[in-house]
């Protein structure tokens, strides 16, 4: 039985529609991630969820009982739910052990039960020996802890996750990508993680939802985001996905087609229903083309190659035009001037099932 059920959501703020048509099944204790950009109405569905906010639309079931409809809306405190904000939202009077305790005495739960709770808690997070602290004397790193280890206390079911690693520099984002995949194997829990950065939910998330104008655009594993986008849109938003457009589609079954990109044939993927098709439009990634002996392959030449360790980032024109923008990944050693012609290929691509 799927934990989180969200069927044809629509939320309006006044007379602007901000979520329309959500619809998501998400099983008990699947990390999901829920990638968008700026203003798309991730932080909204997330409220939605934890019910900070009234639906105009549609119904969110969990475990199995429905906590939101337009008419009916079960309060953020009965919902079993823990939320992780953004900036924590930890009491600064308090030490860490107090912040992890306290919902747990609201809850009325004894004390000796409270400081056993809270002692395992904290010992989970590696947190025991600062249980004294108060937030201001923690890391930005060791304050997420708190406010993991206070949803664990209250033994939340579903974890919702705002954005949580915004504002911390790169080292300390990586850290704490690990704590988080480490918290949802200890405990189990569902987790619903916003983010508008596509490396975070890719590497954390057992399924992504790409989010845009309010829309769930695809709502897959990030495998499948990465190599069978749904449309134009998720193909430019996941990985530097190039879109561009190939004549004489032709399938040749088991998925596989081939289409000329610029005059040459190139090997593709497509859906198993893919129709031939005069004009197509496919999607591919910067390691999907390689440069092949002159002559070979597509024209090119190179506007800016830039050095990044283990392969050269080289941005190219191509087509018989110089007119067509490709970015490529050559590996390293390699070496390539700006303004030199080359011959490129591409190896894998991907039709976009819109096109059809
Ligand atoms: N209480 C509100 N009243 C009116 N409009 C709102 C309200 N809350 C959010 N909005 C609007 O709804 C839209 C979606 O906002 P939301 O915060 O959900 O987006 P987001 O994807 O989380 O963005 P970000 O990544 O920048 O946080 C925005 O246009 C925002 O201005």
């Amino acid at each position: 039985m799927s934990d989180i059920r969200l069927d044809t959501l629509g939320k309006n703020f006044g007379s602007t529609r901000v979520l329309q048509d959500v619809s998501m099944s998400i099983e008990a204790g699947e990390f999901v991630a829920v990638l968008g950009p700026s203003g798309c109405g991730k932080t909204t569905l997330l409220r939605c969820l934890a019910g900070f906010e009234r639906l105009t639309e549609g119904s969110i079931a969990i475990g199995g009982s429905t906590v939101s409809t337009p008419k009916r809306h079960t309060p953020p405190e009965d919902r079993g739910i823990g939320v992780v904000f953004q900036n924590y939202a930890l009491w600064p009077h308090m030490t860490v052990a107090q912040n992890v305790s306290y919902g747990l005495k609201i809850a009325g739960i004894a004390k000796s039960d409270r400081d056993a709770r809270v002692a395992k808690v904290l010992d989970t997070v590696e947190l025991g020996p600062l249980a004294n602290r108060r937030p201001a004397d923690l890391s930005g790193g060791q304050r997420q802890r708190v406010a993991l280890a206070r949803c664990l206390a209250m033994e939340s079911r579903v974890v919702l996750l705002d954005e949580p690693l915004a504002n911390l520099d790169v080292h300390l984002r990586g850290t704490l990508e690990e704590e988080f995949a480490r918290f949802h194997k200890r405990s189990g829990a569902t987790m619903f993680y916003i983010t508008h950065d596509q490396s975070e939910a890719l590497a954390l998330a057992d399924r992504v939802a790409v989010m845009d104008k309010g829309r769930i655009l695809q709502f897959a594993a990030p495998r499948q985001l990465y190599a069978e986008p749904a449309n134009e849109t998720v193909a430019g938003f996941i990985g530097e996905g190039t879109v561009t457009g190939v004549r004489n589609l032709c399938p040749m079954g088991g998925g596989r087609a081939q289409g000329e990109l610029l005059g040459h044939i190139a090997p593709l993927r497509c859906a198993a229903n893919q129709t031939a098709l005069p004009r197509a439009r496919i999607t591919f990634h910067p390691g999907d083309l390689h440069m092949v002996p002159d002559q070979h392959g597509i024209e090119a030449h190179v506007i800016r190659a830039t050095y990044r360790g283990a392969f050269l980032r080289t941005e190219v024109m191509a087509g018989p035009n110089a007119d067509i923008p490709f970015t490529l990944n050559i590996p390293a050693p390699a070496s390539l001037t700006q303004g030199q012609r080359i011959s490129i290929a591409l190896r894998d691509g991907w039709v976009l099932p819109e096109a059809a």
